[in-house]
């Protein structure tokens, strides 16, 4: 039998070959297609993704082979990317029920989701090909990190690249609140002319309180603050603060101070029901909440009841504990118990979790995460993974000849660099790199002066390691 152009197995299943063609082999286009984002689509260095004139590209195997499945309406700059590369690329516009995804992501080596699709170990633990996850979106927690990377299946997501969109978003729902514009369009709509300035602010010289100073909460600090706001933060992390905004040692000092509180953190344990009703008793009365992080960081019963007493004045969610999978009339009491007392609420807004659903922030995401994936698939680079350790080689160039990649995910355990160099040791090594990532580390090695014939074998021998999660050779 020939040896497969690109092998991998894992320790549940050794025979999961990705492919086992050895037909194109060798490939050495030049010609491969790695945009650089430009300054609005993200600041991955650009050194990184453009290729040198004589940089060899790796061809991991028949690359008609390569099957990706795209959820969730991922935008098209980011399938363009992938189709260009030749792989298979079947993209649907919604998220799918769990049975279905276990039964499609059997076959696939690529996944591309946004913040529906949940990847829960029983779900990967049937992904018998599966080699990445992108993530087409910042959030992570919808998929299992760590059992992905004991798995040998890299994570990738796009860490800021909707951050403007969330922010601009929060501005907008500020002054909505402020001015009640919800209800009056409403009533408009319905044919009433309601006039009224009773509990309507401006919003300049208001305190917003911002919970979670990452890239969201920051960029919307200097937005706020632009607009005559001041601004306090509460973060677990000591952040330098922006413009003359202020950290806050507590929660509750923030939700004493606040006029307007929004949350930024991500889905954590220690965020789950974070504003619950001990938190909104801390609040100013009249004071209002903005959600556009994760629906489990607010008790929405909770919610309802500081509302329904006058505590809270009013509340912009994007965000809910249960979300439909496409769109449609979905949002009611059978998806969240509290559906329908929520809608009939006055002075809420209430959005379909589009925080960073703008054209910018989707194209960019879609080159962004599509570009991470190609170099992955392609190189074995693991730049920007949110579960593997992050390891690049600088590229093998066309004038080396009978080279091939190596890259070998393994336990982190002592004693494997020494058998995985006696394997190597029969070649030319002519760079290698390894670093790890709690249990798991990733090794990477360019060799030289191997035939192809003699790839097998390598590829076996390692697979042979008792310490083998996954086993990759590219050339
Ligand atoms: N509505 C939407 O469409 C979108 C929602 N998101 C959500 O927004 C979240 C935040 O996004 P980024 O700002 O990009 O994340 P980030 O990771 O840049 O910032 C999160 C901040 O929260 C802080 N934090 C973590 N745990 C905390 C705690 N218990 N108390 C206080 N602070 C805590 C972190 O230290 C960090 O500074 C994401 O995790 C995602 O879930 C992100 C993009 C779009
Ligand atoms: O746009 C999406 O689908 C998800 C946005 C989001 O919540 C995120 O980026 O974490």
């Amino acid at each position: 039998m020939s040896p497969p152009q690109d092998i991998r197995a894992t320790p549940s299943n050794s025979e999961r070959a990705v492919s086992t063609s050895f037909g194109q082999q060798l490939s050495t286009s030049p010609s491969a297609a790695f945009h650089t984002p430009t300054a609005s689509q993200g600041s991955w260095p650009g050194h990184l993704v453009q290729r040198a004139a004589s940089e060899k590209q790796l061809k991991p195997f028949n690359t008609q082979d390569v099957k990706i499945l795209l959820l969730e309406n991922v935008n098209k700059s980011g399938q363009e990317i992938l189709k260009k590369q030749g792989y298979q690329v079947e993209a649907l516009k919604t998220s799918l029920p769990e049975d279905e995804l276990i039964e499609k992501i059997k076959d696939v080596h690529v996944i591309g989701i946004r913040s529906k699709t949940k990847l829960t170990e029983k779900v990967l633990s049937k992904a018998n090909n599966l080699l990445v996850v992108g993530c087409f979106c910042i959030g992570t927690n919808q998929v299992d990190l760590d059992y992905a990377a004991r798995q040998g299946i890299a994570v990738f997501n796009s860490p800021f690249a909707n951050s403007r969109s969330v922010a601009e978003l929060v501005i907008a729902e500020i002054i909505v609140l402020a001015r009640q514009l919800g209800d009056r369009s409403n009533e408009m709509h319905r044919g009433t002319w309601n006039k009224v300035s009773a509990k309507c602010w401006e919003i300049r010289g208001k305190t917003l309180g911002i919970v979670g100073y990452g890239h969201i909460g920051s960029q919307l600090s200097v937005l706020a603050e632009a607009m005559g706001m001041n601004v306090i933060y509460y973060d677990v992390v000591t952040l330098m603060a922006l413009g003359t905004a202020r950290q806050v040692p507590t929660l509750d000092d923030l939700l004493n101070e606040a006029d307007f509180v929004t949350l930024h953190v991500p889905d954590l344990p220690e965020t789950r029901n974070m504003i619950s009703t001990k938190q909104f008793e801390q609040m100013k009365t009249g004071a209002y909440l903005i959600n556009a992080s994760r629906g489990s960081v607010v008790d929405i019963a909770a919610l309802i009841k500081a509302m329904n007493g006058g505590k809270v004045a009013g509340a912009a969610l994007d965000v809910y504990p249960h979300e439909p999978a496409a769109n449609g009339d979905y949002f009611n009491a059978t998806l969240n118990s509290w559906g329908d007392e929520l809608r009939n609420l006055n002075n809420i807004i209430l959005t379909p979790h589009i925080g960073g659903s703008t054209e910018e922030a989707q194209r960019a995401i879609g080159i962004e995460v599509s570009e991470a994936l190609v170099r992955y698939i392609n190189q074995g680079i693991t730049l920007g993974s949110v579960n593997l350790p992050e390891v690049q080689l600088r590229s093998l160039t066309l004038e080396e000849e009978n080279t091939a990649r190596v890259i070998y995910i393994h336990k982190n355990v002592p004693g494997v660099l020494r058998r995985v160099n006696e394997i190597l040791g029969d070649h030319n090594v002519d760079k290698q790199i390894s670093d790890n990532r709690g249990d798991v580390a990733y090794l990477m090695a360019d060799i030289s002066k191997v035939q192809v014939g003699e790839i097998k074998d390598l590829y076996e021998s390692l697979e042979g390691l008792s310490s083998r999660i996954a086993t990759r050779v590219l050339y």
